[in-house]
């Protein structure tokens, strides 16, 4: 990922993310509905819909992961590959990241990924999770995130690590950190993009409580940066972007490169001990227990 001073700062040390790849479709390269030349023609995965507009140097990235994007390892991998074969285009600019499926955003971390697996299995997922992280926290582009439905835990980290967030006006849609209600704790690091984010004292109460915020209150504590009509979440995420690519790229990534370096390299620095610690934590018999409780309260609240 170069600067366009020659900087390169994403973390060059990350996972080879094709090598987690299993039974995807990369590559894919169709014309959008309508579309012409190289600018409308749509490529990406299974789960990952990018739709680029070379003229613009805009893409929209969907998450299609149905029913409600939860975090699958699929999923993590193939975004990570689409976020670094935009960041190797040099047309691209920047990335509006939103939901292809009706309602939710992200659901957070796929459960089925940590409930009944192997430490092993656990260790590969949390390592997709960290790189993606890592690699949207980190990117040059400049994210926006076009939050059109529900965006708990997980998916908030996705959230959180774009640069400007436009939240649907939805009070179904309710966005945060609700870990401790699963009987988990979020990583440093999550808590640390949190604390940058609406800073110490709201996200202590907010982490310890579980809070997920209704569109008003999240506008509020600073977790989003626009709450609008549903249908006009994709026009204001245009229009944020249009706003965040008038200034000269390599000053915005610079600067952002300085505001966010700390939190980053303090997760490269522990990597393997955040996964061990990872590991341990969610394999132990008790916190088992809890995630398949909640697994299946989820389960049953359905119909
Ligand atoms: C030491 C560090 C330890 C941990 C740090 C981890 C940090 C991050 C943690 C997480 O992300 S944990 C996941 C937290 N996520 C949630 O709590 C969200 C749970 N889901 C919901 O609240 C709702 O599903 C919804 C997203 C609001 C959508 O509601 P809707 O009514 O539209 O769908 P429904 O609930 O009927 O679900 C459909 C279907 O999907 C399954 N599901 C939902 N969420 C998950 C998930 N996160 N993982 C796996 N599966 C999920 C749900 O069970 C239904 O399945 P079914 O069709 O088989 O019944």
């Amino acid at each position: 990922m170069a600067l366009a001073s020659g900087v390169r700062f994403a973390p060059r040390a990350l996972l080879r993310p094709w090598a987690l790849l299993r039974g995807t479709t990369l590559g894919r390269t169709e014309p959008a509905a309508g579309g012409g030349g190289d600018g409308a023609r749509r490529f990406g995965s299974q789960r990952v819909l990018v739709e680029p507009d070379a003229a613009s140097g805009v893409a929209v990235m969907k998450l299609r992961n149905p029913p409600v994007n939860a975090l699958s390892l699929e999923l993590l991998t193939e975004l990570v590959i689409s976020l670094e074969k935009l960041e190797n285009d040099k047309t691209f600019r920047g990335i509006i990241l939103t939901s292809d499926c009706p309602r939710v955003f992200c659901a957070g971390l796929d459960l089925t990924e940590i409930c009944g697996r192997n430490p092993a299995h656990c260790a590969e997922y949390w390592k997709a999770m960290q790189e993606l992280w890592l690699r949207m926290y980190l990117s040059s582009l400049v994210l926006v995130a076009a939050i059109n439905g529900a965006c708990p835990a997980g998916g908030c980290i996705i959230a959180l690590s774009c640069d400007c967030r436009v939240l649907a006006d939805n009070p179904k849609y309710r966005i945060g950190l609700n870990e401790t209600l699963l009987g988990i704790i979020a990583p440093f690091w999550l808590k640390d993009t949190y604390v940058n984010t609406i800073g110490h004292r709201a996200s202590e109460q907010a982490l310890q409580l579980g809070s997920l915020f209704p569109p008003a209150e999240a506008l509020q504590v600073g977790l989003v940066d626009q709450v609008v009509p549903e249908d006009q979440v994709q026009s204001t995420a245009l229009s944020e972007m249009a706003r965040w690519l008038a200034v000269p790229d390599h000053a915005r990534q610079l600067t952002k490169n300085m505001m966010r370096k700390a939190t980053a390299d303090r997760l490269l620095r522990q990597r393997d001990a955040d996964t061990q610690n990872f590991v341990s934590f969610v394999c132990r018999d008790s916190i088992q227990k809890s995630l398949q409780a909640y697994l299946e309260k989820l389960r049953q609240r359905k119909g």
